[in-house]
Parts: C-alpha cells; sequence; structure tokens
C-alpha cells in the first residue's frame, strides 16, 4: 500500500471500531500510505446483550499499529503522533494494579440496561439527565453501564470505593495501555468521547458530582477530562514507542473532523454498522426538542468547545450483514445492490430495523423490527430494496429533525463509510433527502480526523485551513425523485415506522 511518492514524516491513527481496530498512516497530505485492521469477536451473551473482550482488542490494537508502520517502511522517528478515534459508549472497568478487565466491555448497542434506565427516569426523571448531558436517558450510553456493572460484578462496588478500579471508554483504555499500562498508564479521556457518558455536565465539560449520585458512580473511577487536541503522553513499547498520544475524539466526532466540517451548518453522515450523521453548531451547544442529541463535536487544545447535533441510528450496515449471515439472501454485503436492482422498486414493502428499540429521533426501547407492506408479489429482490431504503428514510428523518433544531436546511450531505460504496443506496438517498451526496476521495475519515487532530496538536499542520485544502471530492449523487412519489413513499414509511412501536410490553 506504500505510496512511492509520499514522503515523511507521518501521522498514524488508531481506530478501534465496533467490528475491528485499524491502524492508518497518514501525510501531510492527508493520504493514506498504509492500513493494518484486525477484527475481533463479537459476544452475545444473551438476546440484547454484546460484549467485547477488551484484552483482545488491546493485542490487536498492538498488532495493527506494528503492522502498519512495517507496511509504510517507516519507523517511529518519521511518525511525529499518534491519534486516538474509537467506538463509542462502549464501557469497560480495570484494575489498575493488575490491568486486567474486571469484565467484558458493554458495546453501546447492549441494551441490558433498559429496565435501570426506566428506573432512573422514574426516580430522577427524564428531563433532568437531558438538561446537564444531552442525551436522553437511554441504554446507549456509558453511565447506566457502569452501575450495571458495579451491581452485578461481586465485590466491584467496594474495590471501585477503594480506588482500584478505573473506567473508560476504548478510547481510555487504548491510550492506558499505550502509554504504559500498570507501569505509569495516563488515565484520560477526551470531551468528545465523555459528552456520551451521560456523566458529563455539557455546559461546565466536567463530570456532574449530582449524576453521579443519583447513579451511584464513584468518582474515583473516572478518568480526566481532557481537550481532544492535545499531548497525553507517548507510547512505551511497540513499533511507535515515543511518539506523542496527541489525540482522541469518539469515532463519529473524528469523521466530522475528518469530513473538515469546521463551519456551522455544515453535516455528515458515516454509514457503517450503524449511522451516525452530525452538524456542527458551533460554541453553543443546541437543545434538540426532535430527537437528537447534543454532543461535543471537538476541542482542539485550550480552544473553546465546538458543539454538535446528532442522529445515531442503532442498525443500518448491520442490516446488510443480517441479511447476509442470519438470512443467507446474500452472499456478501455489496450483492445486496445486485440484488436490488434486479428490480424497478420495493414491491409495497418497508423494513423498519428496530432490532434494538429505535434510536434517534424516537429513543424507544420498545420498538422491534417489522417487514410491513407484504403481499404475494414480494420476492426477495424487493425486501433488498427496502433494506436499502431504510437506510436513507432513517437518515431523513434525522435531516428533518436537524433542519427543525437548528434551523438551518441541508444544501448537501457529506457522506463515508462502509456502504457508502453502494451506489444506488447514495442515489436513494439523495433522492429521499432532496439534496446532493457527497464523498471524498478518501473515504476512511474516521481515522483521518483523529490524524487531523493529533497534526494540529503538535504543529504538523498550522490550523484547520490546511486540513480543509486536503478535502477533495470523489462522487456526487444529485436528487432525481418525484416530488410527490417521495412524499408518498415516506408517508408509507412513517406508517411502517409507528408499527414496530409498544413490541414490547413493559414488563419484558
Ligand atoms: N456495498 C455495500 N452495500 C451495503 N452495505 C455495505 C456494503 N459494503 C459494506 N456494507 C456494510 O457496511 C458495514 C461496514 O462498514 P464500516 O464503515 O467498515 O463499518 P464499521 O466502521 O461500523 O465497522 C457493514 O455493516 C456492511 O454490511
Ligand atoms: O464503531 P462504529 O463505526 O460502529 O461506531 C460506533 C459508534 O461510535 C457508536 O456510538
Amino acid at each position: 500500500m506504500t505510496d512511492a511518492h509520499t514522503t515523511g514524516p507521518f501521522i498514524a491513527a488508531i481506530d478501534q471500531g465496533t467490528t475491528s481496530s485499524r491502524c492508518i498512516v497518514f501525510d501531510k497530505d492527508g493520504r493514506i500510505v498504509s492500513v493494518d485492521q484486525k477484527e475481533h469477536e463479537q459476544i452475545f451473551p444473551k438476546p440484547g446483550w454484546v460484549e467485547h473482550d477488551a484484552a483482545e482488542i488491546w493485542t490487536n490494537v498492538q498488532e495493527v499499529v506494528d503492522a502498519a508502520v512495517a507496511k509504510a517502511g517507516i519507523t517511529a522517528a518519521d511518525v511525529k503522533a499518534i491519534g486516538i478515534t474509537n467506538q463509542r459508549e462502549t464501557t469497560l472497568l480495570w484494575d489498575k494494579n493488575t490491568g486486567e478487565p474486571v469484565h467484558n466491555a458493554l458495546v453501546w448497542q447492549d441494551t441490558r440496561t433498559d429496565a435501570l434506565c426506566k428506573e432512573l427516569g422514574r426516580n430522577v426523571g427524564q428531563d433532568r439527565f437531558r438538561r446537564e448531558t444531552g442525551l436522553p436517558l437511554a441504554s446507549y450510553f456509558a453511565g447506566p453501564k457502569v452501575r450495571w456493572l458495579l451491581d452485578n460484578v461481586e465485590g466491584l462496588r467496594e474495590r471501585a470505593e477503594r480506588g482500584d478500579i478505573l473506567f473508560g471508554t476504548m478510547d481510555s483504555w487504548v491510550i492506558w495501555n499505550l502509554t504504559g499500562g500498570t507501569d505509569g498508564g495516563v488515565h484520560v479521556t477526551d470531551v468528545t468521547n465523555a459528552s456520551r457518558t451521560m456523566l458529563m455536565n455539557l455546559h461546565t465539560m466536567e463530570w456532574d458530582d449530582k449524576i453521579l449520585s443519583s447513579m451511584e458512580i464513584p468518582a474515583a473511577v473516572l478518568p480526566e477530562i481532557r481537550s481532544s487536541a492535545e499531548v497525553y503522553g507517548s507510547a512505551k513499547g511497540g513499533a511507535l514507542a515515543g511518539v506523542p498520544v496527541a489525540s482522541a475524539l469518539g469515532d463519529q466526532q473524528a469523521a466530522l473532523f475528518g469530513q473538515t466540517c469546521f463551519a456551522e451548518g455544515e453535516a455528515k453522515s458515516t454509514y457503517g454498522t450503524g449511522t451516525f450523521m452530525l452538524m456542527n453548531t458551533g460554541e453553543t451547544p443546541v437543545n434538540s426538542y426532535n430527537g437528537l442529541l447534543t454532543t461535543v463535536g471537538y476541542r482542539i487544545g485550550e480552544q473553546k468547545a465546538v458543539y454538535a447535533l446528532e442522529g445515531s441510528i442503532a442498525v443500518t450496515g448491520s442490516l446488510v450483514q443480517w441479511m447476509r449471515d442470519q438470512m443467507g439472501l446474500i452472499n456478501s454485503a455489496a450483492e445486496i445492490e445486485t440484488l436490488a436492482l434486479s428490480v424497478e422498486d420495493n414491491g409495497g414493502a418497508y423494513f423498519v430495523p428496530a432490532f434494538s428499540g429505535l434510536f434517534a429521533p424516537y429513543w424507544r426501547p420498545d420498538a422491534r423490527g417489522v417487514i410491513a407492506g407484504l403481499t404475494r408479489y414480494v420476492t426477495k429482490a424487493h425486501i433488498a430494496r427496502a433494506v436499502l431504503e431504510a437506510t436513507a428514510w432513517q437518515t431523513r428523518e434525522i435531516s428533518d429533525a436537524m433542519t427543525k433544531d437548528s434551523g438551518v436546511e441541508l444544501t448537501a450531505l457529506k457522506v463515508d463509510g462502509g456502504m457508502t460504496s453502494n451506489n444506488l443506496l447514495m442515489q436513494t438517498l439523495s433522492d429521499f433527502l432532496d439534496a446532493p451526496v457527497v464523498r471524498p476521495m478518501v473515504a476512511e475519515t474516521t481515522c483521518l480526523g483523529a490524524a487531523y487532530a493529533a497534526g494540529l496538536a503538535v504543529g504538523f499542520w498550522p490550523d484547520t485551513d490546511a486540513l480543509r485544502a486536503n478535502w477533495r471530492r470523489a462522487a456526487e449523487w444529485t436528487p432525481r425523485m418525484d416530488a410527490t412519489q417521495r412524499d408518498r413513499e415516506y408517508k408509507s414509511w412513517l406508517k411502517a415506522v409507528e408499527r414496530t412501536m409498544g413490541w414490547l410490553e413493559d414488563e419484558e
């Protein structure tokens, strides 16, 4: 993969994602020099429960770093900084004396804390959490997962109160290990990751004592909250020993940064396992009244934080995986496009993949998936089409909510992620949004964003203008759909969504 035309120095980015960990080496023009990637096991102990083995993840991270550096044919001396980005909300507690996780990490998709969230809502009130943290009370976020671990791992609460236990999302776990682990590892997180815990006050950017006490989480377990672009420490060991670790951003915020959405109103949507659309809203947090999250977009060193509105969709690429792995209707993810293109339309079928309830803009844990509009006419090809349309309609719903909350009409959407290689999906998206959809040359915007933030922290790039200059359009799709047809189909989609709700009863 090494590009013969690139010369150092370089920035390395580590993306610890939901399905894999990867390391990418970038040059000064933001071009990819080398990549290495490794998947880790998805552990499903019960329906709705999703776990990761954090020790396996750390081993994989070390391997991909060493391999990416080797593939680039460089040494630590050529690398000016390491940037970290990560799956957000996934929660780990570990023993600071041994470095051993006390339990598998609870993954963001895990719904085991639904009942706990309901109880917290009754006792403390939904609004309290939203006001201070920008988030609705939901099993998606880290705080309730920490509480679950403290309540369910024997003896853990006492150990945590004694100060022997550290909490972190995957950024903290990777940085702590990378900077030495039990031998002086730094225990930090950045504002973007902290903004997904439900424990950080969005206005002060500090842990919120009242929320900690209502969640019964001891402050002793918490990492220090730092900006997204500054030197936290340096790597100890491995191919990048001695290199400063200089950024951390949750993966969706990193993609916002990598897509250079630095101006208010600029938005990106990342199409992977799930889909996450973020809009830069500037230096003041915008409250959402339409089911979006208020979150931190990024904070560069001492500068003011930049906020974002986010629409999170739990199931998009994973629906394609489900069609492949559970249904056996396609052999590869890419085949969904061929199958969908073999018919003209969805044949009247609408697929709402509320597999783990509905996230934005509904936040309904009681919803479960439906395929609506079935008749004898519908074939697997129509279902394939409905699968792709589900991603596009869900984005449309988020985009509508963003316009209502921010007052900004979407003029174009920057996209990235694995699903953007699907042309039919991208065209459908443009049709349903009635706006252009653009994809940049470097589709690895998550790693790129982490690299950019790390590069800014060490002066590798002077400012965000220099980063903007690197953004280049690779593809664009423009709307071709008749407005009446779009409105009619949108109505059918919304009817199908209604049918998912209330499937789970209170006691389930
Ligand atoms: N051609 C395609 N059409 C539709 N979905 C695709 C296609 N290629 C990959 N995907 C989906 O994209 C996801 C992988 O994208 P990626 O950005 O690597 O995800 P993540 O970062 O969440 O692991 C998978 O869920 C896969 O099913
Ligand atoms: O690892 P990804 O790309 O599936 O992203 C996961 C999100 O950060 C969850 O909030």
